[in-house]
């Protein structure tokens, strides 16, 4: 389990940046099921306790879920090779295939595992440990450099000050730092082009009312929580420009995975005649999937949907249906951004063109 920190170091500064820090030899995470009431980092010291973080939700988001995997990958070869220097691999591979079973959606995880597990193939020097951190770190660095690229092309998109509607959290907090969709708007908000961001609450786990909410209050821009059935009458009020989100995992095809009530956005927005914008890295994108339909959705408790805020609201004995993600398909998206380039209307072969 993780460790709660006694004395927080000063390097553990509380901002949506910050979400995940290699310090001392440590993975320390903010702990997302507890913001915005309470601000506390998680420090990992190994793979099992990182699997765990990823499947408790302490840290969630695809891309900070990879990025988070890469450092489990760390603290697992540093381990294995502290204890059996001379045969650390094996160890190695049980530690990989536990994040892997961490959670099934978010494609990022599998491709940083992928990653580090390439570099862990071709290193044959006595000590490992340096190279793999430093690939850790790169990962991360990336994941940032390609969210803030995101956010200058997905700006460039909005030709005029707008309201926009967002699901889910796909901020700093779900990154290695900066955020996808988020990162759209922090960017497109500098160029002054975001009057008020609307952020669905996104049941059962808030991610919109906690995380996001809390995300853009930290950077100065305005943000108005509703639950999850007020946007088709808010789209149809008028002053919506645009429905930008994140992804988990893009199909080929260029149909998006996404958090629970994504897909309804997509269909409400295309009604109203609001823009539907997805930003995600490339490597949210999963070529071996050649449509949404073959995207593991994965299913969480009934107690997540029959409880908030740790109150139960159903009665005992009750079941709930708790899928945690759905898919819209690629003809209800308007444009996909991403580090390499935007796409409008996606399709198989500008999917196909943009990861050549
Ligand atoms: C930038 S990807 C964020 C993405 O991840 C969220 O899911 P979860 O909070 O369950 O990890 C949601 O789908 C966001 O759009």
């Amino acid at each position: 389990m993780e460790t709660p920190l006694g004395e927080t170091p000063q390097a553990l500064v509380a901002h949506p940046d910050n979400a995940i820090v290699w310090h001392e030899d440590r993975l320390f995470l903010l702990d997302q099921r507890a913001l915005p009431a309470e601000i506390r980092f998680l420090a990992c010291q190994t793979a099992a306790e990182t699997a765990h973080a990823i499947k408790a939700m302490v840290v969630r988001g695809a891309p900070a879920i990879g990025v988070t995997a890469a450092y489990g990958v760390v603290l697992s070869v540093r381990d294995h090779f502290q204890r059996t220097p001379a045969d650390w691999r094996p160890g190695v591979e049980q530690d990989l295939e536990l994040l892997a079973a961490a959670r099934p959606t978010a494609i990022n995880l599998f491709w940083a595992l992928e990653r580090m597990r390439r570099l862990l193939a071709a290193l044959d020097q006595l000590d490992p440990v340096p190279a793999l951190l430093i690939e850790a770190e790169r990962i991360h660095r990336d994941d940032i450099a390609a969210n803030r690229t995101m956010g200058d092309l997905g700006a460039a998109l909005i030709s005029a000050r707008t309201d926009v509607i967002t699901h889910c959290n796909a901020g700093a907090l779900a990154t290695g730092g900066y955020g996808t969709a988020l990162g759209v708007v922090r960017s497109a908000h500098a160029a002054g082009k975001i009057g008020r961001v609307y952020a669905d609450e996104t049941r059962p786990w808030m991610q919109g009312a906690r995380l996001t909410a809390w995300e853009l209050q930290q950077s100065g821009i305005a943000v108005t929580v509703q639950a999850d059935n007020v946007a088709a009458s808010l789209m149809a009020r008028g002053g919506i420009g645009w429905v930008i989100v994140g992804s988990d995992r893009i199909a080929a095809n260029g149909d998006v995975c996404n958090k629970i009530g994504t897909y309804m956005l997509a269909v409400l927005a295309r009604h109203h005649g609001v823009r539907f914008m997805v930003a995600a890295p490339t490597s949210t994108i999963d070529l071996a999937v050649a449509s949404g339909s073959e995207i593991p959705i994965e299913e969480r408790t009934a107690d997540e949907v029959l409880s908030c805020g740790g109150t139960r609201l159903g009665p005992e004995g009750v079941d709930a249906h708790n899928p945690v993600f759905d898919v819209t398909p690629a003809e209800l998206v308007d444009v996909i951004v991403t580090e390499r380039g935007v796409i409008e209307q996606p399709t198989a072969e500008k999917i196909a063109a943009l990861m050549e």
